[in-house]
C-alpha cells in the first residue's frame, strides 16, 4: 500500500472529507487503518487518523506529500471503529474527525511521546533476538526507547515490534503528565550487568552500600522504583543517586500503570441461584449468546427484581464463549457498590471507565482493554467505544437516563450506537429498566404502529415482581394545597414529618430527593397548582425576567405574567424555588440531632466525595441521604424503609415534551430505594399536582398505563417515537443577524419539502410529513454573550430530514461563516434547552 487516506483534525465542514498522502518507506507496516498519523496541511503540521489505505490515488502521486509521523506504535482504532466513526457521522450529522477523535482516551490525544519497553517477564528465544537486527539488545537494557527512534533505526523490524506488543511481550506507554493522580514513579534504569560488574571494582570498598546497589542491579537488571531498590538494598535515594552522577544508572520518571481499585480488596462473589423469573429471563439472551445473533433485548424489570444478577449470569456465558462485554451505566450510578458488584464476579477481567477517574487512569483501563487483558468494560456513555475486538455483548443500565446522549458534537446516543456496534459484532444487546425509554418500550412492544424510533427491532423481557416476592413499598401522595390552606407552611408535610420521626425513633433510614430541576424557570400558583402551558405545544411557557412574560420555546407563542392565577384567582402566584441546604437546615429544626448527609453537585465536585458520602450512609452513620437526582439510582441500602420526594412536580414544568415521561422515570426510581430487603418500604410524595398521571402512576406503581396513555399523546402531536426531530441552534452576538439566518434556513428547507410534495399537516392519517418551527429564541436565551435561536424539525415517515437540513444548511453555510453565526445541529435531541 502506497496511499493513505486520511481525516485531519479540523472539525469544519471545509475539512470534512478524506485527504490522500503517500506512505514513506521507513513507516510502510507501520499506517494502518486506525492509525494517528502528523502529517502537513498547507502551512500547517496536523494530527489525523487514517481510515483507508489504497494502491492508487486520484490525483498524481508526485502532487501529494508523505506522512510524517506515526503517533503510536499500534493504532489505537480499529477498522470496525473506524467504521462505526463513519456511520455516526452520518447518523447525527458531524464532522468525522468528531466521532473518531470521541472514541480516543483523552490522554492520547496529545503529541505526548511514545516509548516502548519489554513487559515485565517477557521471553524471546536467541533466534528471535539474531533476527531483531539489534533491536531486542537495544530494547532488553531496559530501559523504555522512544517509539519515533525505534522506527528510524530499525525500519525493517516493524512486523516484530508490533507482533510483541500485540503478544504484550512489549509495552507501549506515554508519560501522561497527569497531577490529579499523580502516580509519577522515579524510576532506576540500570546500566547493563557487564558495565555494571566492572564498576563494583572500581568502587572504593568504604562506599560499600554503593558497591551494594550497583551488585544488585547487576543481578536484576531491570527497572526499579527508586523507592523499592533503596528498600531492598537497604540504602537511601542519595546513595542511589551518586551513582547516577557516575553513570551507573539513570532516574527518570516514569507514570505508572494506574489501578483506581488497587487499593480495595473485593470479596469473590459466586453466580446467584436465580430465581425462576430470572431464569427465564435470561434464557434468550443467553440463546443469541451462542448463536452470536445480534439481537436486542428490551430487559423491563421492576425496582430490585434483580437485573443486575441477570446481567452477570449473561456476561458469565459471554466471557465461557471467549468474547468480551461492555456494560454501561449512569454517570451517577458508577459508585463503589455497583463496581463491587462486578469486581467480585469476574476480578482482574474488569476495566472501569468514568470520568472521575484522572486522564492517565483511563488510558490505563484502556489499555487493558486494547491489550486484552481485560474482557469486561464497565463504563459511562463512552464506554461504548472500548476497543475490544470480539464483543459478544452489550449491556445499558437504566437504559432510559438521559445521560446516554451526549449533547456536545458528535451528540450521538449510546443506545443506538450500541445497536449498531453490536450488528458488527454479532453482539447480543441488553436494554435494562424499570422505566424504559418511551422509544425502547415502543420498539419492543410494537403497541400501536407508525412507531420512527429507529431502534429496529427489540424482544420484550419482564421481570414484574421483586426478588423472594418483597413486595413494592405503598406510595402516599399528599396535596400541598392542602396543607397550605390547613395553615402549614412548612417545607415538610405533617405525613411526612410524622414518617421522619418514627424512622429516626426505630433507627430506620431515609432517603429525601429535592428535584430542583426546572426550578426559577416557571410560575406557579400555591394556592392550586396551576401552570401557564402553551395552547399549541402542551409544554410549559417559560418566564423570561426581562420582559416580565411567558414563552413557549417550540413555537414562540408568548403572553404576559399574570398578576392573580387565571384559574383560581388567588394573588399566591409566583416563582418557586427551594435549595437541598434549605432543607437540611429545616430537617436540623424541626428533628434535633438528626444527622443529614447532602449531596448535591456542591458536596460532590471533590473527587471520591460521591462514594464517600454513599459509604457513611451504608455504615449507619447518618440519618438521612438528602439529595437532587443523584440519590435516585442504583442504590441498594437494607435499611431505607422510607423515601420522600419533595416537590414532585416541579421537573414538570420543564419546556421538554418529555417532561412527563421524566418526572415518572425518576419518582419511580427513587421510590424504588425503599424496602428492597427484609424491611417493607413507604413512599411519601408531596406535590401540587396530585392528579397528575406522572405521579399517580407511581401510586400505582402503573408504568404500563402510563406509558399507553402517554404513547397516545405522542401520536397525536407528532413527537417521538411517532415523529422525530432536529434541533438547529444558532448563535450570535446580534440577534437581528440571527434572525436572518436562522430564517433563510426555514425557509429554504419549507421550499424543499414543498418541491419535494411534502405536506407539513401531522394529521391523523400518519402521512409523511416535515414542519419547521420557528426560528424562536432558545430557552437559554443567551450564553456567553451570544444570543441564541432555534429552529426545530419535526418530521415523520418517508422523509430524509438529515439529508435535507445538511443541504439546506450547505446553501446558507457560506453567509452564516463570513457573518460569524455558530450553527450545530442535534438530530434527535434530547434535551430541549
Ligand atoms: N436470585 C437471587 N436470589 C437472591 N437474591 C437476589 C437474587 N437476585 C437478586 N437478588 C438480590 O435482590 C436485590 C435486588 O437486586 P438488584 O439490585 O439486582 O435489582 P435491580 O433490578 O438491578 O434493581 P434496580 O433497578 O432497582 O437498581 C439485591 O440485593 C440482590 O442481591
Ligand atoms: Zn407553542
Amino acid at each position: 500500500m502506497t496511499i493513505a487516506r486520511v481525516i485531519v483534525d479540523v472539525p469544519s465542514r471545509d475539512t470534512d472529507r478524506a485527504f490522500d498522502y503517500t506512505i514513506p518507506e521507513r513507516l510502510q507496516g507501520w499506517v494502518e487503518i486506525g492509525s494517528r498519523v502528523a502529517v502537513p496541511f498547507g502551512p500547517r503540521k496536523l494530527q489525523g487518523i487514517v481510515i483507508g489505505l489504497a494502491e492508487d490515488a486520484d490525483v498524481e502521486l508526485a502532487k501529494l506529500k508523505p506522512i510524517e509521523e506515526v503517533l503510536d506504535a499500534l493504532p489505537p482504532l480499529s477498522p470496525e471503529l473506524v467504521e462505526l466513526g463513519e456511520w455516526m457521522s452520518r447518523r447525527w450529522l458531524c464532522p468525522l474527525t468528531v466521532s473518531l477523535q470521541a472514541m480516543l482516551p483523552a490522554a492520547l490525544k496529545g503529541r505526548s511521546e511514545k516509548y516502548v519497553f519489554p513487559a515485565a517477564g517477557a521471553q524471546w528465544s536467541d533466534e528471535e533476538t539474531a533476527r531483531s537486527g539489534g533491536l531486542l539488545l537495544a530494547l532488553r537494557k531496559g530501559k523504555p526507547l522512544k517509539l519515533a527512534m525505534l522506527l528510524q533505526q530499525y525500519p525493517e523490524q516493524g512486523a516484530a515490534l508490533k507482533r510483541w506488543l500485540r503478544q504484550g511481550r512489549l509495552e507501549e506507554r506515554q508519560r501522561v503528565e497527569d497531577k490529579s493522580s499523580g502516580k509519577t514513579v522515579y524510576t532506576v534504569f540500570p546500566a547493563d550487568a557487564e558495565t555494571l560488574l566492572k564498576a563494583v571494582e572500581e568502587i572504593p570498598a568504604r562506599a560499600s552500600k554503593q558497591r551494594e546497589v550497583v551488585r544488585y542491579l547487576a543481578e536484576n537488571n531491570d527497572p526499579i522504583a527508586v523507592a523499592r531498590l533503596a528498600a531492598e538494598a537497604s540504602t537511601t535515594s542519595a546513595t542511589i543517586r551518586s551513582l547516577e552522577e557516575r553513570g551507573l544508572l539513570e532516574i527518570r520518571s516514569v507514570t505508572e500503570e494506574r489501578d483506581p481499585y488497587a487499593d480495595r480488596d473485593f470479596t469473590a462473589s459466586n453466580p446467584m441461584v436465580l430465581t425462576p423469573k430470572q431464569a427465564t429471563a435470561l434464557a434468550p439472551i443467553v440463546d443469541a449468546l451462542n448463536e452470536r445473533s445480534s439481537e436486542a433485548f428490551l430487559l423491563h424489570g421492576v425496582t430490585g427484581s434483580g437485573k443486575t444478577e441477570v446481567y452477570l449470569q449473561a456476561i458469565q456465558r459471554c466471557l465461557e464463549l471467549g468474547r468480551e462485554a461492555i456494560v454501561l451505566v449512569p454517570e451517577i450510578a458508577l459508585t463503589a457498590q455497583l463496581v463491587e458488584r462486578f469486581k467480585s464476579r469476574f476480578g482482574a477481567l474488569v476495566a472501569v471507565l468514568h470520568s472521575r477517574l484522572s486522564n492517565g487512569e483511563r488510558y490505563d483501563e484502556w489499555r487493558k482493554i486494547r491489550e486484552g487483558r481485560a474482557q469486561v468494560a464497565v463504563g459511562a456513555r463512552s464506554a461504548i467505544f472500548a476497543p475490544f475486538s470480539s464483543i459478544g455483548l452489550i449491556v445499558i443500565d437504566e437504559e432510559h437516563e438521559t445521560s446516554y446522549k451526549q449533547e456536545e458534537s458528535p451528540r450521538y446516543h449510546a443506545r443506538e450506537v450500541a445497536i449498531e456496534r453490536a450488528r458488527l459484532h454479532g453482539a447480543a444487546v441488553v436494554l435494562g429498566s424499570a422505566t424504559p425509554a418511551l422509544e425502547t418500550y415502543e420498539a419492543a412492544a410494537h403497541t400501536r404502529g407508525g412507531s420512527q424510533s429507529g431502534l429496529g427491532k427489540i424482544g420484550y423481557i419482564g421481570l414484574p415482581e421483586r426478588v423472594a416476592n418483597r413486595p413494592l413499598p405503598g406510595v402516599q401522595i399528599v396535596d400541598m394545597r392542602e396543607e397550605l390552606k390547613l395553615g402549614n407552611r412548612a417545607m415538610f408535610s405533617r405525613s411526612l414529618a410524622a414518617a421522619i420521626k418514627d424512622r429516626l425513633e426505630k433507627q430506620e433510614q431515609i432517603v429525601l430527593l429535592l428535584n430542583r430541576r426546572g426550578y426559577a424557570t416557571f410560575v406557579m400558583c400555591r394556592s392550586c397548582g396551576y401552570t401557564a402551558a402553551c395552547p399549541h405545544c402542551e409544554i410549559s411557557l417559560t418566564y423570561h425576567r426581562g420582559s416580565s412574560n411567558l414563552r413557549c420555546h417550540y413555537c414562540g407563542y408568548s403572553e404576559a405574567e399574570p398578576k392573580t392565577c387565571p384559574s383560581c384567582e388567588s394573588p399566591h402566584i409566583r416563582f418557586f424555588g427551594t435549595g437541598t441546604q434549605k432543607v437540611e437546615e429545616a430537617l436540623a429544626e424541626a428533628f434535633p440531632g438528626i444527622r443529614v448527609i447532602r449531596m448535591d453537585v456542591d458536596t460532590t465536585t471533590e473527587k471520591g466525595s460521591h462514594e464517600r458520602w454513599l459509604t457513611e450512609f451504608r455504615e449507619r452513620r447518618a440519618d438521612v441521604l438528602l439529595g437532587t437526582q443523584m440519590v435516585a439510582k442504583g442504590l441498594d441500602f437494607p435499611y431505607v424503609t422510607l423515601v420522600g420526594v419533595l416537590a414532585a412536580d416541579s421537573a414538570l414544568r420543564l419546556p421538554d415534551f418529555r417532561a412527563p415521561e421524566r418526572t415518572f422515570q425518576l419518582l419511580t426510581q427513587v421510590a424504588g430505594r425503599a424496602g428492597r430487603h427484609e424491611l417493607p418500604g413507604e413512599v411519601i410524595i408531596q406535590t401540587y399536582d396530585p392528579e397528575h398521571e406522572s405521579i399517580t402512576s407511581v401510586q400505582g406503581h402503573d408504568y404500563q398505563g402510563f406509558v399507553e396513555r402517554a404513547l397516545l399523546l405522542r401520536k397525536q402531536l407528532g413527537y417521538p417515537p411517532y415523529g422525530r426531530l432536529i434541533g438547529v441552534t444558532f448563535s450570535h452576538e446580534s440577534a437581528a443577524m440571527l434572525l436572518s439566518i436562522g430564517g433563510q434556513f426555514a425557509s429554504g428547507l419549507r421550499e424543499r419539502a414543498m418541491e419535494l410534495g411534502i405536506r407539513k399537516e401531522f394529521d391523523s392519517t400518519g402521512a409523511s410529513a416535515l414542519e419547521v418551527l420557528g426560528p424562536v429564541s432558545s430557552p437559554i436565551a443567551r450564553l456567553k454573550d451570544r444570543y441564541r435561536f432555534q429552529c426545530m424539525v419535526k418530521y415523520r415517515g418517508d422523509v430524509d430530514a438529515s439529508l435535507l437540513v445538511s443541504r439546506v444548511l450547505g446553501e446558507i453555510g457560506e453567509a452564516a461563516k463570513r457573518g460569524g453565526v455558530q450553527i450545530s445541529v442535534d438530530v434527535d435531541p434530547q434535551m430541549m434547552l
